[in-house]
């Protein structure tokens, strides 16, 4: 093959007015990132809107054609015959003129609009890359009905098949014949059409046999499909109106077990009107030249507005076209978003949109005067134990000098472990720690009364407008209004003060990447999955679906702690924290109501916490007490023998057994796979629960002593200990999976795990009799081989890789809502990652938050996080709810845990690997002794992505792999 350059990109037009018409795939965010591939990020945010279909009526929409000059029509789950699934947009494809493009669901309702029938695809593959055969007109322009006449190398006298493949935009093959299909003339699906396809066959062979010119007008090209529904191309195929312009020589299997071959639609163009379909997936991350195709899209709708035959006012677009308006922009939810939050951080100090009272208490108790201050400790890992015990006891060494707000309130740990490399951990007190309860959208406060030292707990009722304040939005606007209050810091007398504005500032501009990406204090804690419902656009709670009262435990919980001992990879410790100078040690008594029953309502955040008397720094005398504490303690955990439990963990978890059987999972695969075949969904994460309680144990275990053990036999990159006593809620994580990382200066980092393994492990030193290696001499380099294939076999599974790829394409989407457009990308692809127990395969996806987009706003956007969903995400969830024992929450199971910064970093887990604790919440003196004799409710959630190609008992398989990673038990 020679290597001749890509050919260059073809002339771009002016971007017309594109109206993109979402119908709530997790896809359409993505055909963004074509147009951005194409014209600058802030021509497509003024010219290209994603309006939600079910969000706009038809009369919304007539009022808005005057405004557009091309419509693309999205993908989604469903039919297009189904009423409820496509709403309007049979109408509007018959009665549009303006230039259309149909992408998967968009083409296919563009064969119902005319009369065709949707029919199953002869072999459902989700998230595969195939070859699609494309006809293509030699001398485009005016007049072709093909929106491939761009593809290389077709068009400026350079066509050479053999070098095609390398050409920059994708993949694609010539042949030199004029093959005449699915025109009508020759319908799909007979015994012409298989002898037209083994014509195509042979002459792409010849073509690279032989590698002429290519003058002919078939090429073929690389695409992702995500369809399970495909045009029937001969019932009732309108080919008076359209005619077919791509396909794929597909296969279907007979009732008699035979395999034949077949074509499917992949592509079509009406015969007059200026309108195109497309069933593959262009904007896949994996597919090739999908901006090609987009182009040539664009051209022809360039053409059509410029064109003679069209009345003036049109054809005066030739230089260019005017930004859509505000009216119309605002017709979309991110438009709205960012339109929102720029205007409300212009107002001044104010965060996001000023609810009653905001405001009203800035100046109260060292308001606007908070540093953030970092001191050394300068004490190294002393000789007891490995350095990760040291760690653990610092940690319960800590927990015991908390002078009881420990007990009280809680304690975390964002411990991080791995046996192959020394890790950072941090571990805190929290001041206080807020609960929210998604069911009576209220907000708890529990913190300790300072005159008692008593719990004392005080309600807040969210505004009765659930659309306009969600605990995500209040929570977010709360958090930003306190980050302001660091930005004029000055620095501090002693200790280092992190300027982390100014630098956070210059570095938006320079965009270096900061260079203390730890955690410098703020909000620890979780998002639990049910909080889907104020986050996730179009979802509909169950009703049955909340769970009986035992079940009710926090939707969202988050521990505020500003004080913090961190251990840095080489071993030393420092403290880190909010220091006010301003701060007072004690509250007066006169301000604070302790009592469970004040309740107040509709109060902006940190309104309401100051009004209880709640601070977010530290008192310079606080300050000095914390840094002896932290030096006292560190201290004496680094000189001490390693404490003797460490030793012995052996059975410390209790027995979790599975809340469904093997088979009753199996039977939601089934149901899975049903829905998949029906159109409705691409992939599903189902998953399940194992359960334990303290009262099914002989003994009864710390939580800290359980986590312990796991740390040790399961360490992990998101190891963390969360103990929320007041909240009932003990997490115990050893996730490997990151759901999102914010940088401080607005990076935006995803990593969704798809693709599961678990490790061949040489057991003949644990007197292992079944080892894999068959034991002998040799037996560890045997399973280490082993293992190594177990890993090959995983990268090459095209099924994993599917499962992966959807996932990846549902994320860039997600991010597409948040950061500006050009900036998301996919620096590693499906790569391995190899834990203690199980090999992955992982992803990463960037991005830069969109300007006036907070870091937990970004969070909501792209909760919960889609490797638990699956895609489309919306319609998946829903199916999820009812296939999973309808009267279950899945909890902090499948949601995020993790921290939110008060420098605006974020890092938060996937909540998968991880044993949840929950008990009846100890709020007061006398509760915290009964504690002892609770029960305590033990879950581990479990699950896997089922797509069409999963066999039952395999997925049943992996989901006690998953289990056994943090049990021990496989
Ligand atoms: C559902 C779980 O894991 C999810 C599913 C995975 C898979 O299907 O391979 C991998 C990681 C997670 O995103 C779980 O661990 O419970
Ligand atoms: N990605 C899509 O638009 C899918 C369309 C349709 N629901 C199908 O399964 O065929």
């Amino acid at each position: 093959m020679s290597s001749k350059p890509a050919n260059p990109l073809p002339p771009v037009p002016p971007l017309p007015r594109t109206l993109i018409l979402d119908y709530r795939d997790s896809y359409t965010n993505n055909l963004l990132s074509l147009f951005v591939s194409l014209y600058p990020d802030d021509e497509v945010r003024r010219k290209v809107v994603v309006v939600q279909a079910d969000e706009i009526t038809w009369d919304d929409l007539q009022t808005m054609l005057s405004d557009l000059d091309c419509i693309l029509l999205s993908p989604g789950p469903g039919r297009p015959d189904i009423p409820a699934d496509i709403g309007f947009a049979l109408d509007l494809i018959r009665t549009t003129t303006i230039p259309l493009l149909g992408i998967c669901l968009g083409m296919q309702a563009l064969a119902v609009a005319y009369g065709g029938q949707i029919i199953n695809t002869p072999d459902l593959k989700h998230g595969h890359v195939i070859p699609i055969s494309f006809n293509f007109n030699p001398n485009s322009g005016s007049g072709s009905r093909s929106i491939f006449d761009l593809f290389p190398d077709h068009g400026n006298g350079t066509s050479d098949p053999s070098v095609v493949g390398q050409a920059r935009l994708g993949s694609t093959k010539m042949v030199d014949k004029d093959v005449d299909v699915g025109n009508g003339k020759a319908p799909f699906g007979t015994e012409v059409q298989i002898e037209v396809q083994e014509e195509v066959q042979k002459e792409v062979q010849e073509e690279e046999v032989v590698g002429g010119q290519s003058v002919g007008n078939v090429g073929m090209v690389e695409m992702v499909t995500y369809n399970s529904l495909t045009v029937d191309p001969v019932l009732g195929f309108p080919s008076d109106e359209l005619e077919v312009i791509a396909w794929h020589d597909d296969k279907r299997k007979l009732e008699d077990g035979t395999v034949v071959p077949v074509k499917t639609i992949q592509g079509l163009a009406h015969r007059t009107k200026p309108q195109y379909g497309v069933q593959f997936h262009p904007e896949s991350i994996a597919s090739s030249s999908g901006s090609l195709l987009l182009l040539s899209f664009l051209q022809k709708t360039h053409e059509y507005h410029t064109s003679k035959t069209l009345p003036t006012p049109t054809t005066a677009l030739r230089t260019g076209y005017p930004p859509l308006t505000r009216r119309t922009l605002r017709m979309s939810s991110t438009y709205r978003q960012v339109e929102e939050s720029r205007a409300a951080s212009r107002v001044g100090s104010r965060a996001g949109s000023p609810g009653p009272g905001q405001g009203q208490n800035h100046g109260g108790r060292g308001g606007g005067r908070m540093r953030l201050v970092e001191e050394r400790i300068e004490m190294v890992q002393g000789s007891a134990g490995g350095i990760e015990d040291v760690n653990e006891q610092v940690f319960r060494e800590l927990t015991r000098r908390g002078n009881g707000r420990a007990e009280k309130l809680g304690t975390v740990w964002l411990d991080g472990v791995s046996n192959r490399a020394a890790t950072t951990s941090s571990m805190s007190i929290p001041s206080f720690v807020l609960s929210y309860s998604l069911r009576t959208r209220t907000v708890i406060c529990h913190f300790l009364n300072p005159e008692t030292s008593r719990v004392a707990a005080r309600r807040l009722r969210l505004s009765s407008r659930p659309a306009v304040d969600t605990f995500w939005k209040w929570f977010s606007r709360g958090s930003v209004e306190l980050r302001r209050r660091l930005q004029d810091r000055t620095t501090g007398d002693r200790g280092q003060s992190l300027d982390m504005f100014a630098r956070a500032a210059s570095r938006r501009e320079t965009g270096d990447r900061p260079t203390d990406t730890r955690w410098k204090g703020g909000w620890v804690g979780w998002w639990g999955y049910e909080m889907k419902e104020e986050s996730l656009g179009g979802y509909e709670a169950r009703t049955s679906g909340k769970g009986g009262e035992d079940e009710d435990g926090p939707d969202a919980c988050w521990g505020w702690c500003d004080r913090i001992l961190r251990r840095s990879k080489d071993g030393s410790w420092d403290i880190c924290g909010v220091v006010d100078p301003g701060g007072q040690e004690t509250t007066s008594p006169a301000t604070v109501q302790t009592t469970e029953e004040a309740e107040d309502d509709g109060m902006e955040m940190l309104e309401w916490l100051e009004s209880l008397g709640l601070q977010f720094g530290a008192s310079p005398r606080e300050w000095e007490q914390w840094l002896q504490t932290a030096k006292d303690v560190v201290g004496l955990a680094v000189s001490q023998r390693p404490d003797t439990r460490m030793k012995d963990r052996k059975d410390v978890l209790p027995a979790f057994k599975p809340l469904i059987s093997a088979e009753g999972y199996k039977t939601g695969i089934e149901k899975c796979r049903k829905a998949i075949y029906d159109g409705n969904s691409y992939e599903l994460t189902l998953t399940t629960r194992f359960v334990a309680s303290s009262s099914s144990s002989s003994t009864r275990v710390d939580p800290l002593d359980m986590y312990a053990h796991l740390r040790q036999r399961n360490p992990a990159p998101y190891s963390t200990f969360v103990h929320f006593p007041t909240a009932g809620t003990t997490i115990l994580s050893s996730s490997p999976e990151r759901f999102v990382r914010i940088d401080a200066d607005g990076r935006v980092e995803m990593k969704p795990i798809k693709g599961t393994r678990g490790r061949v492990k040489c057991v003949c030193d644990r007197g292992g009799v079944d080892c894999p290696g068959k034991g002998g001499p040799d037996c560890a380099t045997r399973c280490a081989k082993l293992d190594d294939e177990v890993a090959r076999e995983l990268c090459s599974n095209a099924k994993e890789r599917a499962e992966n790829l959807m996932i990846v394409d549902l994320i860039r989407s997600d991010l597409q809502s948040c950061c500006s457009p050009s900036s998301v990308q996919v620096p590693k692809l499906i790569a391995l990652e190899t834990y203690e127990s199980v090999h992955q395969l992982v992803t990463t996806v960037v991005g830069r938050l969109e300007q006036g987009i907070s870091e937990i706003e970004a969070v909501e956007r792209c909760f919960p996080p889609g490797s638990m969903t699956g895609a489309p995400k919306l319609r998946s969830v829903q199916i999820l709810d009812d296939l999973e024992a309808p009267n279950r929450r899945r909890g902090v199971y499948s949601g995020a845990l993790g921290y939110m910064g008060i420098d605006g970093q974020v890092d938060l887990s996937v909540v998968i690997r991880t044993i949840v604790a929950e008990y009846e919440p100890v709020t007061t003196d006398t509760d915290r002794q009964g504690m002892q004799e609770r029960e305590v409710r033990y879950s581990l959630g479990a699950g896997g992505a089922i797509t069409w190609l999963s066999d039952p008992q395999g997925e049943w398989d992996e989901v006690l792999t998953k289990v056994g990673s943090v049990t021990g038990s496989r």
